[in-house]
């Protein structure tokens, strides 16, 4: 036969009571042969326990009882009398007296389990079933703990076998569960959950091929899933690996119902009433694939520590700490001491916490006066995840993560055997933790959320490719490209779950205000790692908010050239914080767009290349325009106006003109070799004439024209199959501070030389080295435009992102 229990919430009224109902009646349609286990109806239990509670105050509690009443008699038509009443008496008498003992509190208690008994056995008597009302109070026999009492075996098992033999056959029994008696006949409860205790002793007694557990759930997780959206489903256990989740926190099982299971190898099937065709969890004597199982967490905790100095090698102090906590009835669940034994930290529940403290003061009121120990405090709001068949040689992948993500546990201890390893975290981080170690362990895709600052040109382009590529990214490489937000200077959107491929009209009608405040706490709150903030903005205001963003765990995604060619100071001050909280910073887009610029020069570099020069053709728009204007007979204002359309000059135009923009690059690649140069050093060619320089964008457009005289001019000055390159050139001894030369300038090349041959909007680097001699490596490619410049942004996120994987 089988054993099915039903808990609280599968038998409230709201739903769940007729699934239960249904569930048995298809089993015994299908000639299946059970008995049936029930919990007290809803929230039965908690209420009896407050209205008991406001009896022993004497408040008014006769509302309260009315409801509860009301609510368990609902349309049934059984007979509730005679425990109606004996609660009113239990109740007024508990008034009375303005107390009540644990034997008082179980024989209200008791009511609940009764009343659901007698009512699910008339729902099912109404539909023709022959069910009989079981009260376990006449089977199971216990000590007399009141509140936690223990089963005598021997006699419960004898009372419950020969119940079964004579009310079998076609009978449905519908047992109460929680409850029972004493050996002299007081009603007792086997604590708290007991239910389930209920029918796996059933199960032991009645040799049982399954106990079937209907619950609210799917059944066990590898996570709380309204603590980690993407927690699954745990098809099977072992019941090795069933008690270590049990022990560790886990809500639904728990760990003393487990062992008359294990006795008899019965397994035990964790079923959703809701969902019932559902597999749900199965626990069995079978052992499931090794591994990590599954995240447990004991939320409520505080953690208790005790120091001084006068504990070194001092023996005794431990048996003090825990004979005192076990005499004040006090279960500690984590325990942490340092090899100095100069303290000891331990976890007990949070309500125990300041009995805990006041406890172990006054047992060590001597030890303070001879200065052996120096405080008793305690570290409130922690929790404790654990980390369920964690095997410490792994353990570093969960514990990176963390670091990365900033969280950096209190402490943390393994057991020796059941490969546990738990963690206390401040309760606030307790959420992000959880994701972040789920996400390391479990995910089979590692989620990594972007924060986009900048949708113009070349933020908008990233953005869709990001959107267009994210399925393909997850297949191939197991990388979800998370796009939570998106923020211009004056709104932004965010969706914890990714931004939709609507995301310009969202972002145009929001109403969120842009800053970075708003930004980080909307991240905050929805508990996300993993973050990367992106800059494709040309702000020099918003460089500022670089250090606030690495301070809360983002890395670092740039094309603004800004922030590596502000003064050094700034330069230095972030590559500090970047370092001090383990962050990243990537910027390949910085010089050469999509080319692959910065990482060679700073590999040839760290491997102890002497990089002598790099001379070349840094700006994609003056290419485009010098290689254009020389190579036909177009107007110098058409091919820069051809230039800005296509994406290749900066938000302002003067940027590339005035030779700012390759300026910076030549800084950029200046500062990659360790050079403390500033941007005030670089002798600039600016292409401006001065008449033109001030005044709005606009005006500057409208005003193009006047160039056209000015580098015509120039062009029909050169010497012979010649032609302008504007190039910037890193030179003199680049091995030694203030060493190096840094000019930008609008020369004639021979058209046959490799400057004089670059087309389109081509940037061409030549990096001279000490081992290639007089001939340099050469870098050339698509040097500016929306598509290479967001391909290359795009790059730099995966990049991060496999690093983090
Ligand atoms: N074009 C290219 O080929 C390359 C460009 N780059 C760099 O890419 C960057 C972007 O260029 P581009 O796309 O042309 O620029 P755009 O001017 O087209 O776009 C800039 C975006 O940044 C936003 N923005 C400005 N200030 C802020 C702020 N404080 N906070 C949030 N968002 C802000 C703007 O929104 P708002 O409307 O609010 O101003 C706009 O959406 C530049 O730094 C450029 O140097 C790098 C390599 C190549
Ligand atoms: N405006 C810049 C864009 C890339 O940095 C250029 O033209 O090179």
């Amino acid at each position: 036969m089988k054993i099915l229990k039903f808990g609280g919430k599968s038998l409230a009224y709201d739903g769940g009571f007729d699934k239960a109902i249904n569930i048995i009646l298809e089993k015994v349609h299908q000639q299946e042969k059970f008995a049936v286990v029930v919990s007290a109806i809803g929230n039965a239990t908690d209420e009896l326990e407050e209205i008991l509670e406001k009896a022993k105050k004497n408040e008014v509690y006769q509302v309260q009882l009315e409801n509860f009443k009301k609510y368990q008699q609902r349309n049934s038509a059984a007979d509730l009398n005679p425990e109606f009443e004996l609660l009113e008496k239990l109740f007024e008498g508990v008034a009375l007296l303005g107390d009540y003992s644990k034997k008082i509190k179980d024989n209200v208690l008791a009511q609940g389990e009764v009343i659901s008994g007698k009512v699910v056995t008339q729902a099912l008597k109404e539909k023709g079933i022959n069910a009989n009302f079981s009260d376990t109070r006449q089977l199971i026999k216990t000590d007399a703990k009141f509140g936690n009492a223990q089963p005598v075996d021997v006699i419960s098992r004898k009372n419950v076998q020969n119940h079964f033999a004579t009310n079998n056959g076609t009978t449905v029994n519908i047992v109460t569960g929680f409850i029972a008696s004493s050996t002299d006949g007081e009603t007792t409860t086997l604590g708290r959950n007991g239910s389930n205790f209920t029918a796996s002793l059933l199960a032991n007694y009645l040799d049982a091929e399954e106990l079937q557990s209907f619950t609210h759930v799917d059944g066990i997780f590898t996570a709380n899933p309204d603590l980690v959206p993407d927690a699954k489903k745990i098809d099977q256990l072992s019941f090795e690996e069933a008690n270590e989740i049990a022990t560790f926190g886990a809500t639904i099982l728990h760990a003393k119902t487990i062992i008359p299971l294990i006795e008899k190898k019965i397994p035990l099937r964790i079923l959703n009433t809701f969902n019932h065709t559902h597999n749900g969890t199965l626990i069995n004597a079978e052992n499931s694939r090794k591994g990590i199982k599954s995240l447990s967490v004991l939320e409520n905790v505080t953690l208790v520590n005790l120091e001084g100095r006068g504990l070194l090698g001092k023996p005794g102090i431990d048996a003090r700490i825990f004979r005192v906590l076990a005499q004040n009835n006090i279960s500690v669940s984590i325990i942490s001491q340092g090899s100095s034994e100069r303290g000891i930290g331990f976890i007990v529940n949070a309500v125990d916490a300041q009995k805990a403290k006041a406890a172990i003061e006054a047992e060590f009121e001597l030890d303070f006066y001879t200065n052996d120990v120096s405080s008793v405090y305690l570290t409130e709001n922690v929790s404790v995840i654990s980390i369920i068949g964690q095997e410490l040689a792994t353990f570093n992948k969960p514990y990176d993560a963390l670091i990365r993500n900033q969280i950096v546990p209190i402490l943390f201890n393994n057991t020796v055997t059941g490969k546990n390893v738990s963690l206390v975290v401040e309760r606030v981080q307790l959420k992000k933790a959880l994701n972040v170690i789920h996400s390391e362990i479990f995910g089979i895709t590692k989620k990594i959320n972007l924060v986009i600052f900048g949708h113009g040109t070349v933020g908008k382009t990233l953005i869709n490719q990001l959107l267009e590529s994210r399925e393909n990214i997850i297949q191939r490489k197991g990388i979800e490209l998370n796009i939570v937000a998106i923020a211009n200077s004056r709104q932004f959107i965010f969706n914890a779950k990714g931004v939709s491929k609507q995301w310009e009209s969202e972002l145009q009608t929001s109403i969120q205000k842009s800053s970075i405040e708003t930004i980080l706490s909307a991240v905050k709150e929805q508990h996300l790692g993993n973050l990367i903030a992106i800059d494709t903005t040309a702000s020099k205001d918003f460089v500022s908010n670089y250090v606030e963003l690495i301070k809360n765990g983002f890395d670092l995604v740039s094309a603004n050239k800004i922030a590596n060619t502000k003064e050094y100071s700034f330069y230095k001050n972030l590559r500090e914080n970047l370092h001090f909280y383990q962050k990243n910073y990537l910027y390949e887009t910085n010089v050469g767009a999509g080319l692959p610029l910065i990482d060679t020069i700073r590999l040839l570099h760290h491997s102890g290349e002497n990089i002598t020069r790099i001379r070349g053709v840094f700006s994609g728009t003056l290419s485009y325009l010098f290689n254009t204007f020389s190579a036909t007979d177009k107007n110098f204002s058409d091919v820069l106006n051809e230039a800005i359309e296509k994406g290749f000059t900066e938000p302002d135009p003067r940027e590339d003109l005035n030779g700012n923009d390759v300026g910076r690059k030549l800084l950029i690649l200046a500062r990659e070799l360790d050079l403390s140069n500033e941007f005030s050093e670089i002798k600039i060619q600016n292409l401006i004439p001065e008449n033109l320089r001030e005044g709005s964008v606009e005006e500057f457009l409208n005003r193009l024209e006047e160039l056209n005289p000015i580098y015509q001019n120039t062009k029909n000055n050169q010497n012979e199959n010649h032609v302008l390159r504007y190039v910037g050139d890193l030179s003199g001894d680049l091995s030694v501070e203030n060493g190096a030369n840094l000019e930008v300038s609008l020369v004639s090349v021979p058209q046959e030389s490799s400057l004089g041959q670059l087309k389109g909007s081509d940037s061409i680097f030549e990096i001279y080295t000490e081992s290639y001699g007089e001939h340099p490596i050469v870098i050339q490619g698509a040097g500016a435009g929306a598509a290479v410049t967001a391909r290359g942004v795009f790059g730099d996120i995966l990049r991060l992102a496999e690093k983090s994987k």
